[in-house]
């Protein structure tokens, strides 16, 4: 049986991954104290006794904002790190699986990004995710990197909780409508990592894939998705009532909405690769939505 090494399973991404690749084989998943991304040591020696079969790195540094005054661990945990879990996996020929985000482009493309369009990050956060993308790719382990963009689940911390938060603290929000990407559900990214990883040998088609949701929208879109989704739910599932009413979600302009970083206006991903190599069309942003909040018996306000 194979052993697959996950860090990050506390996280989003991470924490639908112990599921999704049990099926492929014995998953170790030691804790962010344990394997310290930060401390090149912890994961030489953590590899070293492992000796996996294949490492999956759905741990990362994601606090956006913070990363513009914490540089050097965002760029210790997202860019030199993933050098290390390559160089390692290389010694003892294993693959690595790693995720990065639409943060590594500027937003100034008309259209969908591509695999092969010129990177240009606006901020740390997204410097530091591609620093560790080309610290992989310097390596030639063999490796899948999966792009993703505006991930969410119905636990830790993002875009859509923090939504359903305000939403039952406040009677109005304002939201920006000119940052145009496509939410991107944890476990939509999980399951299609393991389907990839079932379907073919990781040297084979090693490289760079884009992954998020079909379609696209705003933040202020995805905002009035979510309370709108949650509405249709709530009674049925015993959900409390929001403060927030949905004609209360005012559209306004990044400018009206100042923050640390700065992010990219267009964060859409064209999935063209992903769907020709391993012949995987991914559901809608909406419908995927719609079955993160199905599946959620709780949410926790
Ligand atoms: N969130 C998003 O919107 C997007 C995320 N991505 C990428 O997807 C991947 C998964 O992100 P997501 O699941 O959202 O991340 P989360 O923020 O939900 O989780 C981060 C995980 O990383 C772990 N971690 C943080 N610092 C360290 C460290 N020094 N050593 C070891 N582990 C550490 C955390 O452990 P602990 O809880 O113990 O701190 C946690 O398990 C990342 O590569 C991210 O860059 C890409 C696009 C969008
Ligand atoms: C909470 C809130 C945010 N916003 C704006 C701020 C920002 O421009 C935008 C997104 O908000 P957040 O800061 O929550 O999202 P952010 O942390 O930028 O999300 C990003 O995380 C990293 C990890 C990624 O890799 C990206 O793909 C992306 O998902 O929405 C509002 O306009 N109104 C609000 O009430």
């Amino acid at each position: 049986m194979k052993t697959i090494l996950l860090t990050g399973a506390s996280g989003q991404v991470g924490w639908e991954l112990q599921r999704a690749l049990a099926p492929l084989g014995r998953v170790v998943a030691p804790s962010s104290a344990v394997l310290n991304l930060a401390d090149t040591d912890s994961i030489r020696r953590v590899i070293r006794e492992v000796r996996p079969h294949l490492i999956v790195n759905s741990a990362a540094y994601t606090a956006v904002d913070r990363a513009e005054s914490e540089p050097e661990l965002a760029m210790a945990v997202n860019g030199t790190a993933p050098g290390i879990l390559a160089e390692e996996a290389k010694r003892i020929h294993a693959g690595l699986v790693h995720y990065s985000t639409d943060y590594v482009f500027d937003g100034t493309k008309p259209g969908p990004y591509r695999e092969t369009d010129p990177t240009h990050p606006m901020g740390v956060y997204g410097s530091t995710k591609l620093a560790g993308e080309e610290a992989i790719r310097a390596v030639g382990v063999p490796h899948l990197i999966f792009r993703t963009s505006w991930v969410y689940g119905v636990r830790g911390r993002n875009f859509v909780l923090t939504i359903l938060r305000l939403a039952n603290e406040r009677h109005e929000l304002s939201v920006v409508d000119d940052q145009i990407g496509t939410p991107t559900w944890s476990r939509l990214i999980a399951q299609t990592t393991a389907l990839t990883l079932s379907q073919r040998d990781i040297e084979e088609v090693s490289g760079t894939y884009h992954l998020s949701a079909g379609g696209s929208t705003s933040w202020h879109g995805v905002a009035c998705a979510v309370i709108e989704e949650y509405r249709a739910r709530r009674e049925s599932v015993g959900w409390p009532v929001l403060r927030l009413q949905p004609q209360n979600i005012f559209p306004i302009s990044t400018d009206q909405y100042p923050t640390t970083a700065q992010r990219p206006a267009n964060s859409m991903l064209d999935n063209g690769k992903l769907a020709k190599v391993f012949g995987l069309a991914l559901p809608d942003w909406r419908a995927s939505l719609q079955m993160a909040l199905d599946d959620a018996a709780t949410i926790a306000l």
